[in-house]
């Protein structure tokens, strides 16, 4: 039989798209037409890197932490469960466990239904503290999220981000599964290389196994 498709679950770069308040906002425009050069439209962007669907390295909370350029690409492709946790406040071991996540490398959580992208959300699903420990013995090294930060909005101590790091599991966010069925799938969620960064836009896309 053919392969399913692959579905995108990348939110789109947009100058209308919402980023971390006070972050730097993205947008694209033309810098030079084809007017202008008499050949070709080139492009430019201007973004934090933690706009839209995309990587934390360990650098981003740690100083010490692996930059953008350090990481392992096998994180970021390969096998991945996507699981349904809409409608709890925080997430920690006691909500996974029911889940049987065993032997999963990569976990992808769905945490909301309905998010308008052009809005930071007031309210998101947040992760505990345990969760780290609890992902390890399980052995995920990568998890992903639909919000945009495993951590509260207002976290100056990034708890879950460290959580998560101590226990060599790496963090995708703002992964968008609004119309995603929970299951297994491979991923595709391949960083840029940029020097010494500190996160990096991804686009992200699942395909059902
Ligand atoms: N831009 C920021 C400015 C200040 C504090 C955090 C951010 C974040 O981007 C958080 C991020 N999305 C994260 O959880 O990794
Ligand atoms: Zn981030
Ligand atoms: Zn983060």
């Amino acid at each position: 039989m053919e392969k399913k498709k692959w579905i995108d679950i990348s939110q789109p770069l947009t100058n209308e798209m919402a980023v971390w308040p006070g972050d730097t906002p993205f947008s694209f425009q033309l810098s030079y037409t084809k007017e202008q050069t008499g050949s070709v439209n080139i492009g430019q962007i201007t973004t934090s890197v933690h706009s839209g669907t995309h990587i934390d390295a360990p650098f981003h909370f740690d100083h010490e932490g692996k930059k953008v350029h350090e990481l392992d690409i096998d994180l970021y492709i390969g096998t991945a469960r996507v699981i349904d946790v809409t409608g709890y406040e925080s997430v920690g071991r006691a909500e996974l466990e029911p889940f049987g996540i065993e032997g999963v490398p990569r976990l992808l959580l769905r945490t909301m239904t309905d998010r308008d992208l052009t809005v930071f959300p007031e309210k998101y699903t947040v992760l505990r503290e345990d969760v780290g420990p609890y992902l390890k013995e399980k052995g995920v090294r990568l998890l992903g999220i639909d919000t945009p930060s495993v951590d509260p909005v207002d976290s100056k101590k990034m708890l879950a981000h460290h959580s998560l790091h101590e226990n060599d599991v790496f963090i995708l966010e703002n992964i968008v599964l609004e119309k995603v069925e929970p299951g297994n799938y491979e991923l595709i969620a391949l960083p840029l290389a940029i020097e010494g960064a500190d996160g990096s836009p991804v686009r992200a896309v699942i395909r059902p196994i």
